[in-house]
């Protein structure tokens, strides 16, 4: 009985750490050897002596190989690296994803043409429906290049939140001119790609990604009352984000678009670091900016007193200062171009839209007759034949329907999207547009009538239970 209780009783001191274990860590498998030796020894004809001299061999073979590889890297051998969230990966990817010789690659990331990053091998048909993209994934391969052997490897590794992939080329030799020249075509030919595209980037993970390159949209394609030419406000609908597209597309820049709500402080201060020399940055909804921490420390400050009061931290949002701080650091250099938009202009701050901080300030608002008829004509006028019998060479029936469509169109009542999102409903039959607009409107109204009733029902019961 007592010799059974002795059994489970915890032992009072702590058990030593045995030594041998811990030369485990550092060469997994070592403290097996001395034992090894010892069957070795013990005679000539054991079974276990034939194990072990091959065990023996494995072991040491491990890390004579790793030693080798390692040697030969280090001296023999140049690398270039690179990393998954940077451009260079697109465009070593697209260019690899182009040669005959990636087919020989084992293992292959399959993916739907997502126009990410704009490639154009053989798989990729930008008209097909749901059109496949193959491009090498974790694995090496060898490949010729200007006559030189080049070796073409990717890892996945543990990233700051997902496994990342990591690409890496390698040729013989000290000099990494070759793989320079191979990095200079990628990007040559990446560039051809994405010659007529917007690329846009969009935060995720504390750092940029590009998500997507659109076509360049031309800046005549957003309808605007001209008179308003002169930050960018409105309400929803009317053509903030296009707007902001259509710039980025005439300016040949790629777009960043942030969106404060995602962010807090410190994000925003390194997502700005990322950022290539130049570039177009959107900044939308910045109403979603705190501005109580800075009302906390008093009035908002300027100059130095905001570089330093934006080393404070918020917690979750954006605070005035820190965003203050890296408006200024875009407006101190060339080539940036750097658009803010809200729904609620009335809300911001005065520090954040005064001159010198916001050179522009646009309202776009809702149509007016213009905005009206040219939305018209940028859904109607077309090269081809319409199966309601009119087409864009029919400019007399066509400029009537725009003039009627123009008379019976409400002004400054609907926004560009939801017109233009009417139209495209009828976009085979501008007769049917003209017809059917003012039943459209009387619908809507008592649409927009019916959901503010709810709002207000929604904020007066909430402020019931509040109250
Ligand atoms: N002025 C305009 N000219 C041409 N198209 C427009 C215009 N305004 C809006 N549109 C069309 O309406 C849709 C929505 O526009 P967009 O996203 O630019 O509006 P927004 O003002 O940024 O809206 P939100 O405030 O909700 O983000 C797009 O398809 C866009 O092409």
């Amino acid at each position: 009985m007592a010799a059974h209780n002795n059994a489970y009783s915890l032992p009072s001191q702590p058990l030593p750490l045995s030594p041998i274990s811990m030369i485990d860590v550092f060469f997994p498998g070592l403290t097996n050897i001395p034992a090894a030796l010892q069957q070795l020894q013990a005679g000539p004809n054991s079974y276990g002596r034939v194990l072990c001299i091959c065990g023996l061999a494995v072991f040491f073979g491990r890390y004579v190989n790793d030693f080798f590889e390692a040697f030969v890297t280090r001296h023999f051998t140049s690398r270039v690296y690179v990393s998954h969230s940077n451009e260079a990966h697109d465009m070593l990817v697209a260019w690899i994803s182009s040669q005959p010789f990636s087919r020989k690659a084992s293992s292959l990331l399959a993916s739907v043409g997502t126009m990410r990053r704009g490639s154009a091998n053989d798989h990729f048909d930008g008209n097909q429906k749901k059109s496949l993209q193959y491009s090498p994934w974790n694995g090496s391969f060898s490949f010729w290049y200007k006559n030189r052997l080049l070796t073409f490897r990717s890892v996945q590794k543990e990233g700051r939140i997902f496994r990342e992939e990591e690409i890496s080329v390698s040729c013989t030799g000290r000099s990494p001119d070759v793989l320079r020249e191979l990095f200079s075509e990628c990007r040559a030919e990446y560039l051809k790609l994405v010659k007529n595209k917007t690329s846009v980037f969009e935060h995720r993970d504390g750092g940029w990604k590009k998500t997507r390159a659109i076509d360049k949209r031309p800046l005549d394609t957003v309808i605007l009352d001209e008179k308003k030419k002169t930050a960018l406000y409105g309400p929803p609908g009317t053509g903030k984000s296009s707007l902001s597209r259509a710039i980025a597309g005439a300016c040949d820049l790629d777009i960043y678009i942030l969106n404060l709500s995602g962010v807090d402080d410190s994000s925003l201060g390194k997502l700005f670091t990322e950022l290539p020399a130049k570039y177009v940055v959107l900044v939308e909804d910045i109403d979603a900016v705190d501005v109580t921490q800075s009302r906390q420390r008093g009035t908002v400050k300027t100059g130095q007193d905001e570089t330093s009061s934006s080393m404070e931290k918020s917690q979750g949002r954006v605070s005035l200062s820190a965003l203050l701080n890296v408006l200024d650091g875009v407006g101190s250099q060339e080539g940036r171009v750097l658009i803010m938009t809200t729904n609620h202009a009335e809300r911001l701050d005065a520090a954040l839209i005064r001159p010198g901080r916001v050179d522009m300030k646009i309202e776009l608002g809702y149509t007016n007759k213009d905005i009206n008829a040219r939305l018209f004509c940028a859904v109607f006028m077309r090269d081809d034949t319409l199966p309601d019998g009119s087409r864009q060479g029919d400019e007399v029936t066509l400029g009537n329907l725009t003039t009627e469509f123009a008379n019976k169109m409400p002004e400054q009542e609907f926004s560009p999207a939801e017109i233009q999102s009417f139209l495209l409903e009828y976009r085979r039959s501008p007769h049917m547009a003209v017809e059917n607009v003012q039943e459209w409107v009387v619908r809507t109204r008592e649409g927009k009538r019916q959901m503010k009733r709810a709002n207000s029902w929604v904020l007066q019961e909430g402020g019931d239970i509040l109250g």
